[in-house]
C-alpha cells in the first residue's frame, strides 16, 4: 500500500527551470496518468520518482519516508521501448532481476531456489499472456509482446510503485486495447501504485484513477527557461475506480469521505464495478 507525497518539487537543469513547485499527494493503489505537452517535464517527473534524478528543491516521500536516492526494486519501470535485454530469452529477461538481487545475497542461484524462481517466472510470463514464448528472444516478438515482457520483467520484482513512460505509445490501436485490458487486470491484482506518462488522453481516461496535466503557463521564448511546468489540471475519474475490483462502497477510506458520500447520495445508480 504505497503512497507518494511530492511537496514543493523543483527541477532545474542549469538555467532552465523544468518543474516549478509541484505538490501532489498520490494515494496508495492509485493509477495516476500524467499528461501534458511535449517537453513539459513528464519524463523528468517520472525520473525523479524513479530516483534517476534528484530534485533541485522539494521532497518526495514514499510512505512517509524520503525516497531512496537511487532506483531500487521498490520502483519498477517500463519505457516505450528498450526495457528488455535483447540477448536474453523471455524467461531469461523475467528471471534476471530476482537472479541479480538473489546473487548479491547467496551467490549464483542453483538447485531448488533456481527451480522455484523459474516456476514463478513462468507463472508471471503466463500471467501477461506470453505462455509458450519462454524460449524466444525479444527480436522474435511483436511490439505488443515485447511490452508484455517488459511488464512481466518489472513486476517480477514486486514493485510498490510501477512507473510507466508511454509504455503503449508505439503499439497499434487493437494491440493497445488488449494490453490496456492486461494492465487493468494487473493493477487490480497487484498491490502497487502506478504512475503512467502518456500522450494519449483516451488511454489516460481508460486506465487512470486520476489524470494530472502538467502545463507551462508562460511559453514566450524569453520565458521558457525561467518558468517551469506546474499542475494545470488534476482530475479524479468518476465514478471512482478502486484497485482490487471493488466499488467505492468497499473502500473504507473513500466511503468515509463526506464529500463523496454527498455525491453518491445524488447518483447511487452510477457506481459501477471496474
Ligand atoms: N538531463 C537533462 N539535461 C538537461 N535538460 C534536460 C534533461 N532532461 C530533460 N531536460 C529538459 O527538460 C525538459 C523536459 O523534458 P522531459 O523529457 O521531461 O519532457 P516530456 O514532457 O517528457 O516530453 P515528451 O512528451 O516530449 O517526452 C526539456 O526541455 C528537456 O530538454
Amino acid at each position: 500500500m504505497t503512497a507518494l507525497t511530492i511537496t514543493n518539487l523543483w527541477k532545474e537543469y542549469g538555467d532552465q527551470i523544468v518543474l516549478e513547485n509541484i505538490s501532489i499527494d498520490i494515494a496508495p493503489r492509485s493509477f495516476v496518468a500524467l499528461v501534458g505537452a511535449s517537453g513539459c517535464g513528464k519524463t523528468t517527473l517520472l525520473r525523479l520518482l524513479l530516483g534517476q534524478e534528484r530534485p533541485t528543491r522539494g521532497t518526495i516521500l514514499l510512505d512517509g519516508a524520503p525516497l531512496p536516492l537511487e532506483p531500487g526494486p521498490d520502483r519498477g519501470v517500463v519505457y516505450q521501448r528498450y526495457s528488455v535485454f535483447p540477448h536474453l530469452s523471455v524467461l531469461g529477461n523475467v528471471m534476471l532481476g530476482p537472479e541479480m538481487a538473489g546473487s548479491r545475497i547467496w551467490g549464483r542461484l542453483t538447485g531448488a531456489p533456481k527451480r522455484a524462481l523459474q516456476e514463478s517466472a513462468r507463472a508471471m510470463i503466463a500471467d501477461v499472456g506470453l505462455a509458450g514464448a519462454e524460449g524466444k528472444y525479444p527480436a522474435q516478438l511483436s511490439g505488443g509482446m515485447q511490452q508484455r515482457l517488459a511488464l512481466a520483467q518489472a513486476l517480477m520484482m514486486q514493485p510498490r510503485v510501477l512507473l510507466l513512460d508511454e509504455p503503449f505509445g508505439a503499439l497499434d490501436p487493437g494491440i493497445r486495447a488488449d494490453i490496456h485490458a492486461l494492465m487493468q487486470r494487473l493493477w487490480h491484482a497487484l498491490p502497487m501504485t502506478v504512475v503512467m506518462v502518456t500522450h494519449d488522453l483516451r488511454e489516460a481516461f481508460t486506465l487512470g484513477t486520476r489524470i494530472i496535466a502538467l502545463e507551462r503557463s508562460r511559453t514566450r521564448p524569453e520565458e521558457i527557461a525561467r518558468y517551469g511546468a506546474q499542475i494545470g489540471k488534476d482530475i479524479a475519474i468518476w465514478p471512482p475506480r478502486v484497485a482490487g475490483g471493488g466499488t467505492i462502497y468497499d473502500n473504507p477510506a473513500l466511503r468515509d469521505d463526506p464529500a463523496l458520500d454527498a455525491l453518491i447520495a445524488g447518483r447511487p445508480d452510477s457506481i459501477e464495478r471496474h
